[in-house]
């Protein structure tokens, strides 16, 4: 390279570092990964140490943080808040043990203090006479932001010290968002429609930031304290780092419980694969371990450089965070139908594993992050978790990216995909013929509620259903019991009385083989309604929107899974077959135009009732082909209003709605 070319690359990573230091610290929104960023990083501190012209005081190597935020009072640090430097592997880790060793000019093995990295944010409390007086940000080292009120509501943190206590002391720590913690309330955030935060450290810093206290106070924050910055001198302090943590613990500060004392490198790097081992076990998340020399007059003769103590290191575990391409997108259907969208990616490795492929969870998110084929996106693999695409980075959106479009038939079986109003998930419709579903369609036909066939078990189906037996309920009633008495584990004994079972089943009833039917929401009570309303199955299949809506019970939502459950040809087709081979029920009673004496009006029951149970109301409503709806519309009858009725009285009145007393119930049913 030649030096303008040098100088051009110096001034672009200082131009990039210093941005995703504001988007980083100040805005608490990154916009890169941390092991982009760290990449970054190290390009420019080596560019610097091989080229010591381009050595700046302003440079982002010679920097910690960022400049507090103008909105915040200021709050000036006695004792420069520093940052620390990283170790990224063994070799990197050996090589600053030695440092240490040669600037100490020692052979002998050098303590330290061990400590997980807790992945949060810095903060200072400032203790005075045992109360706590001042809390701050550590800004850019020398100046950080006062957010006394808001490190005040984190429950962990003691706003009074206990025990032996000096007069007035600072303590250093991370105030950090448990990982539980995190998750949780993402969860509630994304159902609020809320912003969620992109991994824990963001959620801490988001929440602690803030210039309304009470909203830190609802966040789940927590704090551990790992040094101490001045300290009146009434007390006399340990000459051991990991004593002085013991002291900051008499005093009512929580520390990690993980904190501890080890000999020399060997001891380090013993400690740094424990942590490591454990580090999805830990109720919070870390990025590394930080290895401290122990002893303060050690410390002390080591000193400073710009930006980072030289007796400690982080030695960073493998990042949790990295970006890659999206190559394309897969749709995989569930054991129940659901389509889940899965984001192809260009291998990367991300916390310790090569990561190819990344739920997507469904189109809604898809919409949520914006994201396209071709873009380059942040994914976070933490723990055993399936991998998230966290966000996409649009600048580097190429000019071909492709929008991803969902699915209008299911990709394993061509059925219609659908997708219920208010519902996230969209869904494969060939319950009974969808290869992806099989399995649980036929453990759901043959159940005790549905066709109840004795001695066909979960396992039997799962294994028959791998055989290729099984492909659809019809298939069981072609099973022969001479072939079923091959399996392993099977006397022919048993796979004669499955087979008689499975014959006895088709003697039926028609609310059984509507249940057994599987359509979506169609549970028992509703599959019963629907048997007494249509009597028939063809009269059910050919119902529409309306007509099914008519049915106790039936709203908007299942009338439309039932109506497209019918719709689809293959459902038609295996009824069909399922019919052929001989499934039956007696003929359902139609109530008759004498018993249908309340057929076509709708009932809205509210309050309490004296004289029976609401349910009993609705019963005897029912028997006489009324239907009883949940909410009063215009095509409400009447609401029939018990003792403290409420809104849906309310309702009737506003909508002009005729309102009938238990009385005129009871009138109604004698006539
Ligand atoms: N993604 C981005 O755009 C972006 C931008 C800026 C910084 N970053 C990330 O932040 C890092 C730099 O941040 P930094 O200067 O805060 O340094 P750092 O996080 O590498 O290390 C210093 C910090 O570690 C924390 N810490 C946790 N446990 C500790 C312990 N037991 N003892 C002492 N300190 C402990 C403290 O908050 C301390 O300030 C980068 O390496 C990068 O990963 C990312
Ligand atoms: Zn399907």
């Amino acid at each position: 390279m030649s030096s303008t070319q040098l100088q051009a690359r110096v001034d672009e990573l200082r131009a990039l570092l210093t941005r995703y230091n504001r988007e980083y610290y100040e805005l608490d929104a990154p916009s890169v990964p941390d092991a982009e960023y760290d990449r970054l990083f190290r390009e420019l501190k080596q560019l610097e140490t091989d080229y010591p012209e381009f050595k700046s005081a302003h440079s982002p190597t010679q920097k910690v943080g960022s400049a507090p935020l103008a909105e915040f009072s200021q709050v000036t640090h006695e004792v420069p808040m520093l940052s620390l430097d990283n170790a990224f592997d063994e070799s990197e880790f050996a090589a600053f043990a030695e440092r240490v060793k040669e600037r100490l000019d020692t052979n002998a093995e050098v303590i330290y203090c061990c400590e997980p990295k807790l992945d949060g944010l810095a903060v200072s409390l400032l203790y005075e006479d045992g109360k706590l007086v001042r809390g701050a940000t550590r800004g850019d080292g020398q100046t950080g932001e006062d957010i006394t009120q808001n490190v005040r509501t984190i429950r962990n943190l003691p706003l009074q010290l206990t025990g032996n206590y000096p007069a007035r002391v600072e303590v250093r720590g991370e105030v950090f968002m448990p990982v539980k913690a995190f998750n949780t309330y993402n969860e509630k955030a994304l159902a609020r429609g809320d912003k969620v935060f992109a991994n824990p450290r963001n959620a801490a810093a988001g929440s602690l930031r803030q210039l309304d206290s009470r909203i830190t106070a609802q966040r789940p924050l927590h704090f551990y304290a790992y040094s101490m910055g001045v300290v009146s001198d009434d007390l006399e302090l340990a000459d051991s780092h990991y004593q002085r943590l013991q002291q900051l613990a008499s005093w009512g500060l929580p520390i990690s419980a993980e904190v501890k004392q080890v000999e020399g490198s060997v001891g380090c790097s013993a400690y740094y694969a424990d942590i490591l081992k454990r580090r999805e076990s830990l109720r919070y998340e870390i990025d590394g371990v930080v290895l401290k020399v122990d002893n303060i007059r050690q410390q002390q003769d080591l000193g400073f450089v710009s930006r980072a103590p030289r007796w400690a290191i982080a030695w960073k575990f493998p990042a949790q965070e990295e970006m890659t391409v999206l190559n394309g997108v897969d749709f995989q259907v569930g054991r129940t139908g659901a389509i889940t969208p899965v984001a192809r990616l260009e291998p990367v490795a991300v916390g310790g594993v090569t990561v190819s492929n990344a739920t997507l969870h469904n189109a809604d998110e898809i919409a949520r992050l914006d994201i396209h084929i071709g873009d380059t996106v942040i994914i976070r693999r933490a723990g055993d978790v399936i991998p998230q695409v966290v966000s996409v980075l649009p600048e580097r959106r190429p000019t071909d990216a492709q929008a991803i479009v969902f699915p209008t038939e299911c990709p394993v079986c061509g059925s219609h995909v659908e997708r219920a109003e208010g519902e996230a998930v969209a869904r494969c419709t060939g319950g009974l013929i969808c290869a992806a579903q099989r399995k649980e369609s036929l453990k759901h036909f043959a159940s005790r509620k549905a066709m109840d066939i004795d001695g066909l078990g979960d396992k039997l189906i799962e294994l028959l259903v791998e055989r290729e037996w099984l492909k659809s309920p019809a298939d069981l009633y072609r099973l022969k019991a001479r072939e079923l008495a091959m399996l392993p584990r099977m006397g022919e004994k048993s796979a004669e009385n499955i087979v008689t079972a499975i014959a006895a089943s088709k003697s039926t009833t028609l609310p059984r083989f509507l249940y057994a039917l599987g359509i979506r929401e169609v549970g028992e009570a509703t599959a019963a309604n629907l048997a007494s309303h249509f009597a028939s199955l063809p009269a059910l299949a050919e119902a529409d929107q309306a007509q099914l809506e008519e049915v106790s019970d039936v709203g908007g939502v299942v009338a439309s899974h039932i109506y497209q459950f019918f719709r689809e040809p293959h459902n038609q087709q295996i009824i069909d077959e399922l019919l052929e081979l001989g499934i039956t029920w007696p003929t359902v009673e139609q109530l008759t135009q004498a018993e249908a004496t309340l057929a076509g009006h709708t009932y809205v029951l509210t309050g309490t009732l004296t004289e029976m149970t609401r349910d009993e109301a609705k019963q005897a409503l029912q028997a006489r082909g009324a239907k009883v709806s949940g909410s009063v519309s215009k095509k409400t009858t009447a609401v029939i209003a018990g003792d403290a009725a409420g809104s849906k009285l309310t309702k009737a009145e506003q909508l002009g709605v005729p309102v009938m007393s238990e009385q005129d119930l009871l009138a109604l049913l004698q006539r």
